[in-house]
């Protein structure tokens, strides 16, 4: 799909063999455009009839504390899914998935509202969303469709209200970017076929948490620490915005690498992350831009989910940098070995 166009032009190419299947999509993708701006609405108001950033003394299916815009943002998108032909809907905010149309033919998990603890501080969240096939035998109608693997996501992509309100999305055919534009009353597509460059000298992670970490993770941020002193040789920047949206928008537009690894906490032996609504979505961008997406031992659009809010570990973005992330897992004690040298009484220390 060359040239940049509007998102309605980008989704009628997309469909213009008639496959019924690429029709349903399109026809969620528009429904979705639509929760994004009335979520958007909601998000620049900054009231819902009270604080949107205010705890509702509730928790999601995970532990959550929930936000009042959590639970808004989940009630829009599931209104405008109800309209679509969608017949399982997920989200991060309910307990477990929701038969919509019997007739629909495709299965939508999401994360209504990313980057929550962002609400207070005026700082970019955002609508995460996953579109996969119904899986039509599934005993109680929506059993098996979110076991499926993210490598079986038809489309893919995330609205973040930012400076601007923007939709990074991909329907398998690359990863491309469109801007809300109130001139023309829609998305405006201002990025055709992202291309993730491979290398990078920018890492975002919750540095707080390292003395958490596993040892191939800390001796890989050690690395890039010492800079142009140590094994590296060269510096590196680091971003850490706490938004998934947010964090990973940057890495599209500039490359870069995310962590959220395990660690040692409690509740944190498989990251923060959630594999079907937040990992898989942004694994599926990120490779159709090029880069990878791993849990540190294999590709996240591999991995057959267990249970709809299941965690893992989530690193990703520029392929390079990732590829030698993944070796410092394979081999962390080597690398260990060789660390001590540029230690602070190390022999190449400058
Ligand atoms: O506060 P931490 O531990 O750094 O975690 C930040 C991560 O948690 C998240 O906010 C989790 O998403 P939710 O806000 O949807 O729960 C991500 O957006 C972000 O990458
Ligand atoms: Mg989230
Ligand atoms: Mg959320």
């Amino acid at each position: 799909m060359a040239g940049l166009s509007t998102l309605e032009a980008f989704l009628r190419a997309y469909s213009s063999t008639e496959d019924p299947q690429r029709l349903a999509v399109v026809e969620t993708i528009r429904a979705l455009a639509r929760a994004s701006r009335q979520i958007r609405d909601v998000v620049s108001q900054g009231q819902l009839g009270g604080d949107i950033g205010a705890a509702r003394g509730s928790t999601n299916a995970d532990g959550d504390r929930q936000r009042f815009l959590d639970v808004r943002a989940d009630e829009i998108v599931l209104a405008e899914m109800r309209e679509a032909p969608v017949a399982a809907y997920a989200s991060e905010e309910i307990g477990s998935p929701i038969l919509l149309n019997p007739e629909g033919v495709l299965a939508v998990a999401t994360d209504p509202l990313d980057g929550s603890s962002n609400i207070d501080t005026n700082v970019s969240i955002g609508t995460i969303f996953s579109i996969l096939p119904h899986a039509p035998n599934a005993a109680d109608g929506v059993g098996t469709d979110f076991a499926q693997p993210g490598r079986n996501q038809l489309a893919a992509g995330f609205f973040i209200y930012g400076p601007q309100l923007a939709m990074v999305l991909t329907v398998g055919e690359g990863t491309h970017v469109f801007v809300y534009s109130h001139r023309i009353g829609g998305y405006q597509q201002i990025l055709d076929g992202v291309l993730i460059s491979p290398n990078t000298n920018e890492f975002a992670i919750n540095m707080s948490n390292y003395r958490h970490w596993d040892e191939a993770v800390r001796i890989y941020i050690d690395d890039c620490l010492q800079g142009s002193a140590g094994p590296r040789a060269r510096d590196f920047n680091m971003r850490w915005i706490a938004s998934l949206v947010a964090d990973t928008y940057r890495i599209i537009a500039r490359g870069g690498v995310f962590l959220y690894p395990r660690d040692n906490r409690r509740g944190y032996g498989e990251g923060r992350l959630r594999l079907v609504y937040e990992a898989n979505p942004i694994a599926m961008l990120i490779e159709q831009a090029g880069g990878l997406a791993t849990d540190g031992g294999f590709p996240i659009l591999d991995q057959i989910p267990a249970s709809l809010h299941q965690r893992t570990p989530f690193i990703f973005g520029s392929k390079k940098e990732v590829e030698r992330i993944l070796r410092y897992h394979e081999a962390p004690s080597l690398i260990g070995e060789r660390a001590p040298l540029f230690t602070h009484r190390g022999l190449f220390r400058v």
